[in-house]
C-alpha cells in the first residue's frame, strides 16, 4: 500500500550531533557576554589607553554580533534526498522540457575549447534529448566562440550516443579524457581512441585558430552564421546575433545513432558603447526572452561557461523537488553548490567554500532557503519573471514540448533577435521585477532575495556526486578579485533597499533574514579585523595592556571564547573534508581577504554611494601561465606584482614582526613580568600572526621565483612600517 511518505520524490534528513553544536555555541554566547561586560566595566583612565581600549570593545561588538549572525544558519541544518527511481515510477518519461543557460564573456579568460566542454557536459545529461535546449550568451561577441560552437555541434553527434551508450561519467570530454586514461573496460581501445582523437583534433583546431583570432575562409563557407561578422564588429558594439545551431525539432538532426539532438542555440545580445548592459544579468535576461521563442521551458537551469556537469543525473534529482507532490509547489528553485575541479590537496587560497556548502547552505534551507548563487541552479521560468506564490497555482509542465512546430527556422531566429536588442527593455520592468535584478556585481543573490519575499522556498542539494565542477581562482590575485566583487556587491544590496532587515520584513523568517546578511556584512568586517591585527601589537611596544591581565580571573572568558571558537571552525573543516593544513590555510586567508579585498570592498562601496564611480563585474581569468601553475601544485603563494592589496598585506605581516621583536625585547629587559607576560593574550595574538604569516615573509624575503613580492613592495611596507611607529608615538591613542 502507499503511505503518503511513500509517495515523497524527496526527503529531508536532519544531522546528528545538534546537540553539541548547541551547547557549544550557548557556552561560547555566555563567553562572549562576559567579554563584553568586562570590556565595558574595566575601561582605562584617559591617557592610560582609553581610546584604544574602547576600540577593542568596538571591535568585539561588532565580532560578537556577526558570530550571532553566523549561528543563525548553523542553528538546524537539513539535508535532502530526492528519490529518482519514484519519480521514474511514477512520470517515466513524461517530464518537463529544460532550457539551460550559459553565460561567457571574454574568449581570452574563458577558452573557447572549455566552453564547449561545458556545453558538451550539459548536452549529454541522462533526460530525453528533445528536452533539453542549451543557450550560450556570448557577451564577448566573438566569432572565436561562435567557431567552437560550431565544432561543437558537430563532435556531440558522436560524443551523446558515446557517452549513453558506455554509461560515463563525467559527460565533459575534457575532464573525462584527462581523468581516464584509456584503460576502459566498458568499450573497445578501438572505439576509446577513435572518439579521444576526434575530440583532441577538435580542440587542436580552435586552440589554433583562437591563436590566431580568425576563422579560415573555407570554415566560413560551411555555416551561415559566420556571415555575422562580416561587419567589422567588437565586443562592445554590434547587432544581436542569434543562430540555431542544432534544431531539435527538425526531424533530420539526428547523432549517428539516429537519435534525436538536444537543440544548441548562439546568443550574442545587442551591444552600442553608449548604452549599459548590465553585465551578466542582462546577459541572463536576453537569454530568458530568447529561449522563451525558441523552447519555452518550464525549467530553467543556470551554469556558468566553466562550471561543467559532473552528474548525469542532475537534472532528474531537481525535478523530484519541483514535482513533490506535498511541498513541490513551494518550491521555486534548486541550488545546488558551487564546487571546483582545480582546488590543491589544502587549499591553499581558502577557495573550496566547503563550510559554505556543507554547512550554510544546508543551514539557510531549513531557514526558507538557500541563497540563489548564480550558477547550478533551476528555476521555474515563471519565477524568474515574477509570479508570485499562490496556493492555487499550478505549473504547466508540458509547456514547450509542443512549441514551435509549423515556424521557419530563420524566422524564430529573426524573432529572437529582436528579443535580444538593447531597446527591448526600454520602458519595461527587466532587471527589476522580471528577470534577473540589475545594479549589483551579485545580482543573483538580491534576486533570490526576491523570489524569498514573494513567497517562494527554495531548496540546496549536495549529491555526494558534485553535481557541477568549475575552475576556481587559483592565484592570489584572482581570489582576491572573486572576494573582492562578492563582498562588495552584498554590502551594496546591503546599503540598498534589498537590506535583507528591510526587504525582507515581514514577508521571510527573520532566521532568514540574518542568514543573508552573513555575505551582507562580510565587507565591513574588515574594518574590525584591521583594527585587532594592528592596535594590540602596536601596543605591545609601549607596554599598554588591553586584555586582562595574565593572573587576573577575567582572562578565562576570553581564553575560552578564542580557543573553543577555533576549535569548532577546525572541527567544522575537518568534517567538511578538509585537512589540517587546509585549514590553517584557510584561516590564511581569512584574515589576507579581510584586511584586502574586504576592505576594498567596503571603500568602493562608499564611493559608488557617492557617486564618485560606477558598477562593474571583472571577470575572473580561467588561465594562467606554466610557471604560475606549478606553483600553485606546490601549494606556493602566488605574489609576483604590486598591488595596494599586497601593500597591505605585507606591511600588516611585517608590522607584527617588529612589535613581535619589540615585545619580547620587553620583556627580556625585566620591563614587563617575565613569567606571566609571555603568556599574555596580547603577545599570543602578535605571535600567532606571525606565525600564519610565515609564507608572506617567505615571499618577501626569502623566495627568489617570480611569485615573490617584488623587492620595491618590500621596500615601501618598510616604509609604511616606519610610519605607523611614528605615528604610535606621536598620538597618545594607547
Ligand atoms: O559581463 C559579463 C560578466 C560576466 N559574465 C559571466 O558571468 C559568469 C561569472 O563570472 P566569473 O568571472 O566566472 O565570476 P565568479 O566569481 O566565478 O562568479 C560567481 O559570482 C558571480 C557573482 O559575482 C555569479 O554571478 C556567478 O554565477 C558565480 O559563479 C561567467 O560565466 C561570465 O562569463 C557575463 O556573461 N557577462
Ligand atoms: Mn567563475
Amino acid at each position: 500500500m502507499e503511505t503518503s511518505e511513500s509517495r515523497r520524490l524527496f526527503a529531508t534528513e536532519s544531522f546528528g550531533g545538534r546537540a553539541v553544536y548547541r551547547l557549544h555555541a550557548v557556552t561560547v554566547a555566555a563567553g562572549i557576554l562576559l567579554v563584553l561586560y568586562y570590556r565595558a566595566t574595566h575601561v582605562p583612565a584617559a591617557g592610560e589607553g582609553r581610546a584604544a581600549w574602547l576600540g577593542m570593545l568596538a571591535a568585539e561588538l561588532w565580532y560578537s554580533a556577526y558570530w550571532v549572525l553566523t549561528q543563525s544558519v548553523r542553528w538546524s541544518p537539513v539535508r535532502r534526498r530526492p528519490f529518482i527511481e519514484r519519480l521514474a515510477a511514477r512520470y517515466g518519461e513524461r517530464l518537463p522540457c529544460v532550457d539551460i543557460l550559459v553565460c561567457t564573456a571574454d574568449p581570452k579568460s574563458e577558452p573557447p575549447s572549455l566552453v564547449i566542454s561545458t556545453i558538451l557536459s550539459l548536452m549529454t545529461y541522462d533526460y530525453p534529448a528533445e528536452k533539453i535546449n542549451v543557450y550560450l550568451s556570448d557577451d564577448g561577441g566573438s566569432v572565436l566562440t561562435f567557431y567552437a560552437m560550431w565544432e561543437a555541434s558537430s563532435f556531440a553527434k558522436h560524443w551523446i550516443p558515446f557517452c549513453k551508450r558506455y554509461n560515463i561519467e563525467p559527460r565533459s570530454p575534457a575532464a573525462y579524457f584527462s581523468e581516464s586514461d584509456g584503460l576502459q573496460d566498458l568499450c573497445t581501445p578501438k572505439e576509446w581512441s577513435f572518439i579521444k582523437d576526434m575530440y583532441d583534433e577538435m580542440t587542436e583546431r580552435i586552440d589554433t585558430n583562437v591563436m590566431l583570432g580568425k576563422i579560415p575562409e573555407e570554415i566560413k563557407e560551411k555555416n551561415k552564421g559566420f556571415d555575422e561578422w562580416n561587419l567589422k564588429i567588437n565586443s562592445k558594439d554590434h547587432q544581436p546575433i542569434v543562430q540555431i545551431l542544432i534544431d531539435g525539432k527538425d526531424q533530420n538532426a539526428v547523432d549517428n545513432e539516429g537519435n534525436v539532438l538536444p537543440t544548441l542555440v548562439y546568443v550574442a545580445r545587442e551591444k552600442r558603447p553608449q548604452l549599459n548592459h548590465n553585465f551578466k544579468a542582462g546577459a541572463m535576461n536576453s537569454l530568458i526572452r530568447v529561449s522563451s521563442v525558441i523552447s519555452n521551458s518550464p525549467v530553467i537551469m543556470n551554469v556558468d561557461c566553466d562550471m561543467y556537469s559532473n552528474n548525469k543525473d542532475t537534472i532528474r534529482d531537481a525535478l523530484c523537488f519541483f514535482l513533490d507532490e506535498e511541498m513541490g509547489h513551494k518550491i521555486g528553485f534548486v541550488q545546488y553548490p558551487q564546487n571546483y575541479n582545480n582546488m590543491t590537496k589544502n587549499d591553499l587560497y581558502g577557495n573550496s567554500m566547503k563550510a559554505i556548502n556543507k554547512v550554510e547552505l544546508r543551514g539557510l534551507d531549513s531557514a526558507g532557503g538557500p541563497l540563489y548563487i548564480g550558477t547550478g541552479c533551476f528555476h521555474r521560468r515563471e519565477i524568474l519573471c515574477g509570479r508570485r506564490f499562490t496556493e492555487d497555482y499550478e505549473e504547466d509542465w508540458n509547456k514547450g514540448s509542443k512549441y514551435r512546430t509549423q515556424e521557419n527556422i530563420c524566422d524564430t531566429e529573426e524573432k529572437a533577435k529582436s528579443l535580444a536588442t538593447c531597446t527591448c527593455e526600454k520602458d519595461t520592468q527587466w532587471g527589476d521585477e522580471i528577470g534577473l535584478k540589475y545594479g549589483s556585481p551579485v545580482e543573483d543573490v538580491i534576486t533570490g532575495l526576491a523570489i524569498h519575499c514573494r513567497g517562494w522556498e527554495s531548496v540546496c542539494h549536495n549529491p555526494t556526486r558534485p553535481a557541477f565542477l568549475g575552475v576556481g581562482p587559483s592565484t592570489l590575485a584572482q581570489t582576491l578579485l572573486q572576494h573582492k566583487r562578492w563582498s562588495e556587491g552584498n554590502f551594496t544590496n546591503f546599503l540598498s533597499k534589498y537590506c535583507p532587515f528591510l526587504f525582507g520584513h515581514g514577508k521571510i523568517k527573520l532566521h532568514h533574514q540574518m542568514g543573508y546578511c552573513i555575505y551582507g556584512l562580510w565587507a565591513p568586517n574588515s574594518l574590525a579585523t584591521l583594527y585587532y591585527v594592528t592596535i594590540p601589537s602596536l601596543a605591545l611596544l609601549k607596554c599598554t595592556l588591553l586584555f586582562p591581565e595574565t593572573t587576573s580571573p577575567w582572562i578565562a572568558p576570553f581564553i575560552y571564547v578564542f580557543c573553543v571558537k577555533n576549535m569548532y571552525s577546525l572541527y567544522e573543516a575537518l568534517s567538511c573534508g578538509d585537512t589540517l593544513k587546509g585549514w590553517w590555510n584557510g584561516q590564511r586567508m581569512w584574515l589576507i581577504k579581510r584586511i584586502s579585498s574586504y576592505l576594498f570592498g567596503v571603500i568602493d562601496t562608499l564611493r559608488k554611494l557617492l557617486g564618485l564611480s560606477q558598477m562593474t563585474f571583472d571577470v575572473s581569468s580561467k588561465v594562467s601561465g606554466d610557471d604560475v601553475s606549478k606553483r600553485y601544485e606546490q601549494e606556493i603563494m602566488e605574489f609576483g606584482s604590486s598591488t595596494p592589496e599586497y601593500m597591505i598585506i605585507a606591511t600588516i605581516a611585517l608590522l607584527n614582526l617588529v612589535c613581535l621583536v619589540g615585545g619580547l625585547l620587553h620583556i627580556m629587559t625585566g620591563g614587563w613580568n617575565v613569567l606571566m607576560d609571555v603568556l599574555s593574550p596580547q603577545l599570543i595574538l602578535c605571535e600567532i600572526l606571525v606565525i600564519i604569516n610565515i609564507p608572506v615573509y617567505e615571499a618577501m624575503f626569502l623566495r627568489k621565483d617570480k611569485g615573490r613580492i617584488p623587492f620595491s613592495l618590500t621596500l615601501t611596507s618598510v616604509g609604511f612600517v616606519m610610519f605607523s611607529l611614528l605615528v604610535e608615538i606621536l598620538v597618545p591613542i594607547f
